[in-house]
């Protein structure tokens, strides 16, 4: 297992926020997380890579524990993940973004901005790269974010919500790179509330519900899971992604 999360937990003041969650991550795999708003998915994610400390569990990457270990650290491991809300470095072009994320493993400013424009164009982000970053749309900015995180050279990504805001012309135009990461040897944990997207990217999913994991298996077989109908998809999602459509 490239990752292993086991009875996690975490509570805010009186919220548990995450309670007693584990997963394994084989690598080489697209999995997900889904839930409703506010089910810990995003706490999980902090907890996993070192934003927040687990009151509660162990976090093994590579078989090593890095429980409570530092975000930076937990980075030159190779575990990133990326963030909801993207806010470039206003006034920076692309290139100059994505290299802060190269610096990790690379000292001089040469090779990060060359490891950039090589990230840039897995995301095809290459014809952007001395834009002003801030100038770019939602959809560009969500490349740009899974571009920073890229260039650190992950062995694991977690990937938060990627899709949220694009059109189904964007979403669509996303699925492939994410692949294409993949079939580069990165394995891949997606939050993502874009069913058609759970659907087509990940070989297996957690279901997060008030802070819980009340199910997990291939998306096609627990989108049939009452418990998972009544806490997130509701009837008609469900009926659509058993017609195959799936679409949110
Ligand atoms: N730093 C914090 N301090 C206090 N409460 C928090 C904190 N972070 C998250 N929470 C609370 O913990 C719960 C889980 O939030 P979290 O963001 O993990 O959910 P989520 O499943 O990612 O939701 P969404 O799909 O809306 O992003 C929520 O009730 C949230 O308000």
């Amino acid at each position: 297992m490239i990752l292993s999360v086991q009875g996690v937990s975490k509570s805010f003041g009186g919220l548990q926020a995450v309670r007693d969650a584990s997963l394994d991550v084989e690598e080489g795999r697209i999995v997900s997380l889904i839930g409703p708003n506010g089910a810990g998915k995003t706490t999980l994610f902090a907890l996993i890579t070192g934003f927040h400390k687990p009151d509660a569990g162990v976090v093994l990457f590579n078989g090593a524990d890095i429980t409570g270990e530092a975000p930076e650290r937990i980075a030159t491991l190779g575990m990133v993940r990326t963030f909801q809300i993207v806010q470039p470095f206003a006034g920076q072009t692309v290139r100059d973004n994505i290299a802060v994320g190269a610096h990790l493993h690379r000292a001089s400013r040469r090779e990060a901005l060359a490891k950039a424009e090589d990230v840039a164009r897995q995301v095809g982000l290459a014809d952007r790269l001395d834009q002003d970053a801030a100038s770019l749309t939602v959809a560009g900015r969500k490349r740009l974010e899974v571009a920073k995180a890229l260039a650190t050279d992950p062995k694991l990504i977690l990937l938060d919500e990627v899709m949220a805001g694009l059109n189904p012309t964007e979403v669509r135009d996303v699925i492939p790179i994410i692949t294409r990461i993949r079939d580069n040897g990165v394995t891949i944990v997606l939050i993502e509330h874009v069913m058609q997207a759970v659907m087509s990217l990940s070989e297996h999913s957690w279901v997060l519900n008030q802070g819980e994991i009340i199910a997990n298996g291939p998306p096609a077989e627990i989108a049939r899971d009452p418990a998972v109908i009544e806490a997130y998809l509701g009837h008609g999602m469900a009926a659509r992604i058993a017609e195959g459509t799936g679409h949110a």
